[in-house]
């Protein structure tokens, strides 16, 4: 095998990257030094430290295992699209299997599509309930705010795209699905879910070990999530089993619910939940991420926060009585579109990901001397790609790449950024969610600085430089030190 790579690699004239800066054998020293960084909730910039030290593109050697970690727009358009076919999830689905089984996220091949055509009629643009629904559930968050009261915002956030995903999955959100028990129900299921995504990135992190990482808590917390899905799934399928395949009315039959879907595919309660939990991890807290850092990001900069404001002030109105924004509306603000995207771009909501190769081959740029020479890929190898690190490379977005302002991307000079951007990774396994999300959290921020003219940080807040807060990072980054704000209805 190894003489068949050589040739191979000779052939298309690959040259090494070079290594990471690992001192111990088996990159024990990094790995060590990952976990104390997880602990104290600086990984990222771990990974940042890793970037500056052994460059865009380095090989390395985990615990016996050879990988390649690229922070190369080149490189990845050619993992996730151009060379789409050499390359799957790699050890992610056994990772993943005691949370999330069999779906979108942890399928590849046949499967996956089968799962991604599923998925896919939820999010034509023409589906206006999914943004009725956002809306309900934006005032009953607004409802929750006390003018002049320190508030975190962090759990409402993931309470609001809990919501709203569910609503895409079920039809109904889950508070209304379980309206009597909701309280303590979802403050259960929150931290049961919460914590068995932790577990799944430190399991992500031993690579081919991750078996060692499996105690009573992590599967108590899978039990107790599945629990809680398994119940909306039993009622999907009761209803559907009380009117088989028929919509009641108008509105239902221009609505497409993605449990209805699933239940005329099949009715094994596994499947279904499978795909429910995967659905639910991809819409609730990549959201929920995004509107936690935006809001943090505008308080720290009134500058951006007063220009926000004041397009929504010529769009429409603010105030306590001003309308709600249209769709249409929101089409219109070119800055809350960019201020997103910078949101994103400093913060991308999945910050770590990687695939690897089902086949011996390579990636266009990364080796010799100068970066510039192909790179082997062996089969079965992993390549890690780290979006975070990627996206403040100060020789792709300028010397300010550290700096929050969404004005970079008024000008052209980003328009040739491609894959140098990608909050929502790209080629076929493209975020579903877009649209939606970008749609959910643009009203969502829309209506909040409407209804509150005035959002400062609270006394005693820790105000650091961008990048040095502390970050929880599970599958996504979420804030160490929460979304703490406090809203005033009166100027200052
Ligand atoms: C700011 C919000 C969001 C961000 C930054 C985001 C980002 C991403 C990323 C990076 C992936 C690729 C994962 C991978 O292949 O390894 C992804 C996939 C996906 N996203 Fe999103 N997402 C967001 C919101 C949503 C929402 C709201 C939904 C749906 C409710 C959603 C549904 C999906 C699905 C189904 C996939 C899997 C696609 C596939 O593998 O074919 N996302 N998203």
């Amino acid at each position: 095998d190894q003489r068949r790579d050589e040739a191979f690699a000779a052939q298309r004239h690959c040259a090494p990257p070079p290594r990471w800066a690992a001192r111990w054998p088996f990159g024990l020293d990094l790995l060590v030094k990952a976990f104390v960084h997880a602990r104290r909730q600086t990984i990222l910039q771990f990974f940042l430290e890793v970037t500056d030290s052994s460059g865009t593109t380095h090989e390395q050697s985990l615990l016996g295992a050879r990988g390649i970690n690229t922070m190369e727009p080149k490189n990845l358009e050619a993992v996730l699209s151009k060379q789409f076919e050499d390359f799957d999830l790699g050890l992610r689905p056994l990772h993943f299997a005691p949370l999330m089984g069999k779906g979108i996220f942890t399928q590849d091949g046949a499967d996956w599509k089968h799962s991604r055509e599923l998925l896919r009629p939820q999010f034509a643009s023409n589906r206006y309930q999914n943004f009725e629904e956002v809306k309900d559930c934006v005032e009953s968050l607004l409802a929750q705010i006390k003018p002049d009261t320190p508030i975190d915002l962090q759990p409402l956030f993931f309470r609001l795209t809990f919501d709203t995903t569910t609503f895409l999955l079920f039809g109904e959100t889950m508070s209304s699905l379980q309206s009597s028990t909701i309280a303590s129900q979802e403050s259960e299921f929150a931290r049961a879910f919460n914590l068995s995504q932790e577990y799944l990135s430190h399991r992500g992190r031993l690579g081919l070990f991750y078996w060692l990482m499996n105690p009573p808590e992590f599967r108590r917390a899978c039990r107790v999530t599945h629990r809680f899905v398994d119940a909306a799934v039993q009622q999907a399928l009761d209803k559907s089993s009380a009117t088989p395949h028929q919509a009641h009315d108008e509105k239902e039959r221009s609505s497409y619910v993605f449990i209805d879907a699933l239940v005329q595919q099949t009715r094994d309660k596994r499947f279904l939940r499978d795909q429910c939990i995967n659905v639910l991890l991809a819409g609730r807290d990549t959201t929920a991420c995004c509107l936690t850092w935006t809001i943090r990001l505008l308080v720290r900069h009134p500058h951006v926060l007063a220009k926000l404001r004041a397009e929504i002030e010529s769009v429409i109105e603010v105030g306590s009585n001003a309308p709600h924004p249209k769709r249409d509306d929101l089409r219109k603000m070119p800055y809350l579109a960019i201020v997103l995207k910078e949101v994103l771009r400093l913060y991308p909501s999945v910050p770590v990901n990687s695939r690897a190769a089902i086949r011996t081959t390579t990636l266009p740029v990364g080796g010799g001397p100068t970066g510039e020479s192909p790179i082997l890929v062996r089969k079965g190898e992993a390549v890690g790609y780290c979006v975070y690190a990627m996206h403040r490379r100060k020789d792709l977005y300028g010397e300010d790449a550290l700096v929050f302002r969404p004005e970079r991307w008024e000008d052209d000079k980003l328009k040739n950024i491609g894959y140098g951007y990608l909050p929502f990774n790209g080629g076929p396994r493209i975020c579903l969610g877009q649209e939606f999300a970008m749609l959910e959290a643009g009203y969502t921020i829309v209506r909040m600085l409407q209804r509150f003219p005035v959002m400062h940080w609270p006394e005693g807040e820790r105000v650091e430089e961008v990048g040095k807060e502390k970050q929880t990072l599970t599958l996504v980054v979420a804030s160490g030190d929460g979304c703490r704000v406090v809203f005033s209805e009166h100027g200052k």
